[in-house]
């Protein structure tokens, strides 16, 4: 039985996972926390990747890594990381993003380039960021990679630096629809021409680790779930980790210009349409430690609420909000009363409020042209009972739940799988085999008070 590797490197931890590579089966698995922040220096992540495979890795044949997207690691002529990364949720450069887009002639100009509109997550403000604000740092910055470029290459002893289409796209600097790197996009905002990390096929092996496995190109952690959960035409994923996503598999680039749906590509050679929100699973860990208890209390106090809870609505903006772009917008309760000031109405507001964001990106997905016939839930926040009990009365497609699963580094270690067959297509694995779906049971007005509230407070 050949084995192989996925690492999902995401934001609060790393994870790693050996499947059979013929039929997916995890056959161990393992994890370690990253650093709370959303400056992290590199070596942060190695460590944690070095803690999570300790042991974990003894006859592996191939191995791949999938990243949390955008992040900036830049690196100067000797390949040392010059400055601490910003990651997807650092939004300082919100300003620069604003520039960008004003400078190439608005959010039509950059959708039509790149498939997105840059906000601040996109790697490509974070440059114009340095640039402006630590001239010294980026003077001396010879390359720039992502998070998941930068693992690939350290595994494979900082030989050539390589990345795939998938987690390219979410640079600023990678066009979907055309293929390539727009270098003048690049140089637009740092200033001037740095190194970055060639193109790999989806298959393609691109280096082999001290021990001998082979590496896969790797991708970001969205596009490595999409591997995972084998994603079929009419499927959505919805995944509630540090952000919440929404994204389809598409056989067309999307070219959203309002920007809420970003046109990324995915890691087969096809695209990855996804909307994604700043605030997820960390919205009902901050809801559970105020009301002062553990996440089972407060799924069994979200289920106890009515929908709508009773007129409570929580905008879970906590750490500023990226859909819809806000980025110095604070979380906030409305609509409370003496008679409804309950802890199950804010726990029911909280798990609402995370839902109906994505909602929300779910609609502008499809107003695209994707058809989602079916919600597919993932990440940490699918582990909560009240979040699958709920997700019915918010979205509009049936939901179902796939087994808990690390499915982000599935999808890597199916990838690396693939280079390992070297066949045309991945290997089939069916590791996500879901149950029954739960037909939709949407209340209306749950999501339409919360965008009268959001109006209200932020006016869009
Ligand atoms: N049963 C649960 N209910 C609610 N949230 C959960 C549950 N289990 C895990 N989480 C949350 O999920 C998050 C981690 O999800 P994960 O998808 O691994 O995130 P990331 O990939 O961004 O690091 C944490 O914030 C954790 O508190
Ligand atoms: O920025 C995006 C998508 O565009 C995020 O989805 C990151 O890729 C982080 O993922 P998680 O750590 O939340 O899984």
């Amino acid at each position: 039985m050949a084995l192989v590797a996925g690492i999902d490197s995401s934001t609060q931890s790393c994870k790693v996972v050996v499947c059979d590579a013929d039929s997916g089966a995890v056959v161990r698995e393992a994890r370690a926390p990253h650093p709370d922040g959303t400056e992290i220096h590199p070596d942060e992540w190695w460590s944690a990747l070095t803690d999570a495979s300790e042991g974990l890795l003894d006859g592996v044949a191939a191995v791949a890594v999938a990243g949390q997207q955008h992040g900036m690691v830049t690196v100067d002529g000797d390949g040392e990381v010059v400055r601490p990364a910003l990651l997807w949720n650092d939004s300082r450069s919100a300003a620069a993003a604003d520039d960008l887009v004003t400078e190439l002639g608005g959010p039509k100009a950059w959708a039509d380039v790149i498939g997105s509109v840059p906000v601040a997550s996109f790697t490509v403000t974070k440059l114009r960021w340095l640039a402006e604000h630590e001239p010294e740092a980026a003077a001396r910055v010879a390359g720039v990679m992502l998070p998941h470029d930068w693992l690939t290459w350290r595994l494979g002893g900082r030989g050539e630096a390589t990345t795939d289409r998938g987690d390219a796209s979410g640079t600023g600097y990678w066009s979907p629809p055309e293929g390539a790197y727009r270098t003048d996009l690049l140089v637009r905002a740092f200033g001037r021409e740095i190194d970055v990390p060639r193109v790999a096929g989806p298959a393609e092996v691109v280096g082999r680790t001290p021990s001998g496995a082979l590496i896969a190109p790797g991708t970001g952690d969205n596009m490595g779930a999409a591997l995972g959960l084998g994603l079929r035409a009419g499927d959505a994923a919805l995944s509630l980790g540090t952000s919440g996503t929404v994204f389809a598999v598409n056989d067309q680039a999307t070219r959203d210009h309002s920007g809420t749906v970003a046109g990324f590509a995915d890691a087969t050679g096809r695209f990855l349409p996804l909307a994604c929100t700043l605030n997820a699973a960390r919205v009902l860990t901050a809801t559970a430690a105020m009301l002062g208890v553990d996440l089972a209390e407060l799924d069994t106090l979200a289920m106890a609420a009515e929908p709508g809870a009773e007129g409570v609505v929580l905008l879970p903006y906590l750490d500023g909000e990226r859909t819809p772009v806000l980025p110095d917008a604070a979380g906030s309760l409305h609509g409370l009363r003496r008679s409804n000031m309950r802890p199950e109405n804010i726990a029911r507001a909280a798990v609402e409020g995370m839902l109906c964001g994505l909602a929300d990106g779910m609609t502008a997905l499809t107003d695209t042209g994707v058809p989602v016939r079916r919600v597919l839930l993932l990440g940490g926040g699918a582990r909560s009972a009240a979040v699958r009990a709920i997700a019915p009365t918010i979205l509009d497609a049936p939901v179902v739940a796939p087994p808990a699963a690390e499915y982000v580094a599935i999808g890597a270690a199916r990838q690396a799988a693939w280079a390992l067959a070297g066949s045309e297509e991945p290997p089939v694995w069916d590791t996500a085999e879901a149950g029954p779906a739960a037909e939709p049971a949407v209340v209306p007005e749950v999501r339409e008070r919360y965008a009268s509230v959001r109006r209200a407070a932020h006016g869009v």
